[in-house]
C-alpha cells in the first residue's frame, strides 16, 4: 500500500537521540478556588526525538491534558515543558508539532489534495509555501499513506480509515517534528485500524517524526510504542513509562509471539492497579 518515497531522513533507533518533549514537574489545575479540580500532577517525562510513545490509562487519567500541554492548548499550573528546548508557545508558532484528532475534520467541500495542502494555505505557511523544500510533497504523502489515485476525491466518497489517512497526510504536510495523535483510530474497525497500525509505524519509520499516540487499546499501545507511558488517575500521575521490547520492523503477525503476549499481560496488570 504504501510508496517508497523518502520524505525525511530516518532517525536511526538504534542511537540516542536528543530530547523532543521534556516534562518537568507538570500540574494542571481546572476551575476555580472553589471549585479546583486536579487533572495532572507532578507528571514527569522525557520524550526521545525519534520516539514513538504510546500513551495508555483510564479514562479521565489527563491523557488528553497532557497532549493538549505540549500543544500549548492547556495552561500549565505548575512545573515546566520544553519542546525542541523551546516553550510549547514557541514550538506552536513554529508548527513544530501536528495534531491528528479521532475526527479526521477534512472539509467536504475540497477534494482530498486540496485538504491535505490545506494547512499551507493558513498562518504563516501561506506565505511560505512556494518555497521548494519547506513542506512535503502532497503527492508523495498520499502516496505513503495508500491513497494514490484518489486525490480528486471528496471526503464523502471515502471510508473513515481512508480519511484518517488524508487527515494523517494533512498533519505531515507541514513536516512536523512531532505528531501528536489523539485516539485516531478509536472510531475505526478492528481490521482498519490494525492495517493503519501498520501503516503508521512505517510513515513514523520513513519520517523519522517524533510521535506521541493516546489510545485505550493496550494491543495498539504495546504495537505501535517504542516506549507506553501509563497514567493513573485522581489525580493524574504517571503510573510507569516502560519501554516495549519487541523490535522493529513490526509486523502484526508480532501480536502473536510469546513476547508480546507477556507485554499486553504486564499492561494490563498496571491498568487494572490505576483503576
Ligand atoms: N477544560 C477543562 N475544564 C475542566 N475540566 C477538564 C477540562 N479538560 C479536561 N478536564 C478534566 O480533566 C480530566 C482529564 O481529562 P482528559 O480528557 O485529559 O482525560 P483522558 O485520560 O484523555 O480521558 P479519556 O480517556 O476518557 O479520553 C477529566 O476529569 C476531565 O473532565
Amino acid at each position: 500500500m504504501l510508496g517508497t518515497a523518502k520524505l525525511m531522513p530516518n532517525v536511526p533507533l538504534t542511537e540516542p537521540a536528543a530530547t523532543a518533549v521534556s516534562i518537568r514537574n507538570l500540574s494542571v489545575r481546572f476551575g476555580d478556588r472553589n471549585n479546583e479540580f486536579t487533572a495532572l500532577s507532578d507528571v514527569s517525562v522525557d520524550i526521545p526525538e525519534g520516539a514513538f510513545v504510546t500513551m495508555l490509562g483510564p479514562s479521565g487519567c489527563g491523557k488528553s491534558t497532557l497532549l493538549r500541554c505540549v500543544a500549548d492548548l492547556v495552561h500549565i499550573s505548575e512545573g515546566s515543558i520544553s519542546v525542541f528546548g523551546r516553550s510549547p508557545q514557541e514550538a506552536r508558532q513554529s508548527r513544530d508539532f501536528a495534531f491528528v484528532f479521532q475526527d479526521a475534520t477534512l472539509l467536504p467541500w475540497r477534494n482530498v489534495l486540496d485538504n491535505v495542502r490545506l494547512p499551507l494555505e493558513v498562518g504563516k505557511h501561506a506565505q511560505k509555501h512556494t518555497m521548494p523544500g519547506n513542506y512535503a510533497d502532497p503527492h508523495e504523502l498520499l502516496a505513503m499513506v495508500g491513497l494514490k489515485g484518489r486525490e480528486n476525491s471528496l471526503p464523502h466518497e471515502l471510508s473513515g480509515g481512508m480519511r484518517q489517512r488524508v487527515a494523517i497526510a494533512r498533519a505531515l504536510i507541514t513536516r512536523p517534528r512531532i505528531l501528536l495523535m489523539d485516539e485516531p483510530f478509536g472510531a475505526l474497525d478492528e481490521i482498519t485500524r490494525d492495517r493503519l497500525n501498520e501503516e503508521l509505524l512505517r510513515v513514523w519509520q520513513e519520517t523519522g517524526t517524533t510521535i506521541l499516540f493516546v489510545t485505550h487499546s493496550i494491543p495498539e499501545a504495546a504495537f505501535l510504542g517504542q516506549n507506553v507511558l501509563m497514567l493513573q488517575a485522581h489525580p493524574g500521575r504517571v503510573k510507569e513509562f516502560m519501554k516495549v521490547d519487541l523490535p522493529f520492523p513490526r509486523s502484526l503477525a508480532v501480536r502473536d509471539t510469546v513476547e508480546f503476549i507477556g507485554v499486553t499481560a504486564h499492561l494490563r496488570r498496571l491498568l487494572e492497579e490505576c483503576l
